[in-house]
């Protein structure tokens, strides 16, 4: 028996009359990190949206835990076990705690209140900040609010789009470290990047270049292959 907990596969999409994905795919099984890269337009965001259902598919197929979701709306999905975090992160004209109210929307409310201050002893600057507006904590806290606030919901599958983005090389440090000790606890992890650090917390790797998938398998075999090598890693190593 498969233990994918997400597949996508086929997938065409894109806006209005440009396709920006052609037959994309890609699987993340229990537990694993799977990161997606890709230079600017490449449609990591567009698969990301797609596979959230926030961007509709033309054509193919997307299941969780084995069960079909691809004409499920956004909310199914969520209450499915999959979290998004876009690159904004959070609400910013929201006050951190109702940021997380949302996050947690789904779950009874009891069990919520419980895990609410589960999130807090794991996020003590959310604590002190919780009357706070996500749009006054640094750029750093609002990523780790995102996190806090995808994570209210206790999903099974965290999906992230572009993590990294604004951040300072120290807080990408910081949200990688998060990020992991998730990961160590079970957590499966999707996260769309073109910052190579992210790279540590992946099981596996996929390559998007034009809408379409390239490279697949570990970081190992991304370095094995030279072209690769130098396309994604080839800046750092001059
Ligand atoms: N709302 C939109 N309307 C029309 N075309 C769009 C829209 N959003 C994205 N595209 C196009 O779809 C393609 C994929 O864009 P997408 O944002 O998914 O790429 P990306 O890999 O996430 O890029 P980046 O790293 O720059 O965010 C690009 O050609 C882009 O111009």
């Amino acid at each position: 028996m498969s233990t994918d907990l997400l597949t996508a596969s086929g997938l065409d999409a894109g806006y209005g009359g440009v396709q920006a994905l052609w037959g994309a795919g890609l699987s993340v099984r229990a537990k694993e990190t799977v990161v997606l890269m890709g230079p600017n337009g490449a449609g990591k965001t567009t698969l990301i949206k797609t596979i959230m259902g926030l961007v509709q598919s033309w054509k193919g197929e997307i299941s969780f835990e084995g069960r079909n979701i691809v004409h499920d709306r956004t909310d199914k999905r969520v209450r499915a076990g999959i979290a998004y975090m876009s690159e904004i992160g959070c609400f910013p004209g929201l006050s951190v705690e109702d940021n997380l109210r949302i996050g947690g929307q789904f779950l009874p409310a009891a069990e919520f209140k419980r895990h609410i201050d589960d999130l807090y002893d794991r996020f003590p600057t959310l604590a002190q900040k919780r009357r706070a507006l996500g749009g006054s904590l640094s750029g750093g806290q609002r990523k780790i609010l995102g996190v806090a606030k995808a994570l209210a919901g206790k999903p099974r599958l965290l999906v992230m789009d572009e993590p990294s983005a604004g951040l300072s090389p120290l807080f990408v440090r910081e949200v990688i470290h998060v990020l992991g000790q998730f990961r160590d606890s079970g957590l499966a992890l999707l996260i769309a990047e073109q910052n190579i650090r992210f790279l540590d917390l992946a099981d596996r790797v996929y390559t998007l270049e034009g809408g379409r998938i390239g490279f697949e398998g570990t970081v190992q075999a991304l370095h094995a292959d030279a072209a690769l090598e130098r396309a994604y890693f080839g800046l750092k190593k001059t």
